[in-house]
């Protein structure tokens, strides 16, 4: 019935965070500041990584972009991130995923600074978040926490269905669903009766990867879906950028939604939102003052 918008919430939370890289400024007499890294140059990272840039001077904090070739080796990212765990200036460290596939992503991400590690990607983030300690939390299922309070307010008893089990997007969003008090059911390549199971959602996350997957009768009347797919189809004509639609058939969906995030528009401007607000909750906490309080 309604459609969720990202980019409006998204764009308030990024004013709150300028307010409070003010105050950062005024108390510490730096800005706070994002590294990002980029190993290749896959032209859908290299636009990622460049609206993060962006984002990240218009709230007024300071970014550092690495962009590495393709053949960068293991051990050369590694001692790139090591260096920028030692910057005093760098609060928030972000290696842009998925890495070549001569680089093993664990070994990368275990070596940034927990405290610096903005995409909370970092096994002692992920524990944290998972035994309910203070963490820094993956930017993109805290934004669809901050998309779901806003539209529902308490969510405790609902009944959430995340479709995807992946370490950046599915396992973090049921962590946090549940310490919302929601009853929370993960499902995957391997779920039998999915359309069943997604039926019995109020809240329905989707984060799979495949376009609109999703369909209209797998949803339950009046639930709300979160749709965190970004997936690009194929060109209708050469020379045009093809469609970018979500992993839930928007079209159909809308309809028997309360409510549902559009993509583009809904998850996307959150996921950035969302780190930009991690890199400000970093830079505090490095600079020992309370926390910001967003
Ligand atoms: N909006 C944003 O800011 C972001 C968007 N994304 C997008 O979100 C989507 C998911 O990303 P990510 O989690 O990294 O993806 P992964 O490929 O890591 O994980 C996909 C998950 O979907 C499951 N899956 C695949 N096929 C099916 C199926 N047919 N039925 C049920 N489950 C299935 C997989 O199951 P199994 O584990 O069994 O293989 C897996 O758990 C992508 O479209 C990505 O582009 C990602 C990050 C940020
Ligand atoms: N270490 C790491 N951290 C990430 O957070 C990370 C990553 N690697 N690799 C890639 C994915 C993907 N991702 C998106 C961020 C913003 C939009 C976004 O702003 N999308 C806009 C539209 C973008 C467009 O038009 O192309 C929208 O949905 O409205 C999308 C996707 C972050 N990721």
């Amino acid at each position: 019935m309604s459609r969720i918008d990202g980019k409006a919430v998204a764009a308030k939370l990024r004013d709150e965070v300028a307010e409070k890289v003010e105050h950062f400024r005024r108390k510490v007499g730096r800005a706070p500041g994002l590294a990002v890294v980029l190993v290749g140059d896959d032209p859908a990272s290299n636009v990622y990584v460049g609206a993060k840039g962006k984002a990240t001077v218009e709230a007024g904090m300071e970014s550092f972009t690495h962009r590495l070739p393709a053949a960068t080796s293991e051990g050369e990212l590694i001692r790139l991130v090591r260096r920028l765990n030692a910057d005093e200036k760098v609060d928030g460290i972000l290696v842009q995923l998925p890495l070549p596939d001569h680089i093993d992503a664990d070994r990368v991400i275990d070596a940034i600074d927990p405290k610096k590690d903005v995409d909370g990607f970092h096994v002692i983030n992920a524990g944290r978040l998972s035994v309910g300690q203070d963490a820094l939390v993956p930017c993109t299922p805290y934004g669809c926490l901050h998309l779901l309070k806003q539209q529902l307010g308490d969510l405790s008893g609902k009944h959430a269905v995340v479709i995807g089990r992946s370490n950046i997007v599915g396992k973090p969003m049921a962590q946090l669903l549940l310490q919302e008090n929601a009853t929370v059911t993960i499902a995957h390549s391997r779920t039998r009766n999915l359309p069943e199971l997604a039926r019995s959602a109020d809240i329905l996350v989707a984060a799979v990867g495949r376009p609109e997957m999703v369909k209209a009768d797998w949803i339950k009347p009046g639930a709300t879906v979160i749709d965190v797919g970004i997936n690009r189809l194929p060109p209708a004509s050469e020379g045009e950028k093809g469609r970018l639609v979500g992993d839930v058939d928007f079209a159909g969906a809308e309809s028997v939604a309360e409510a549902i995030t559009p993509v583009p528009g809904g998850v996307g401007p959150m996921t950035i939102a969302m780190l930009l607000r991690n890199t400000l909750v970093a830079a505090y906490a490095r600079e020992g003052l309370d926390a910001p309080g967003i």
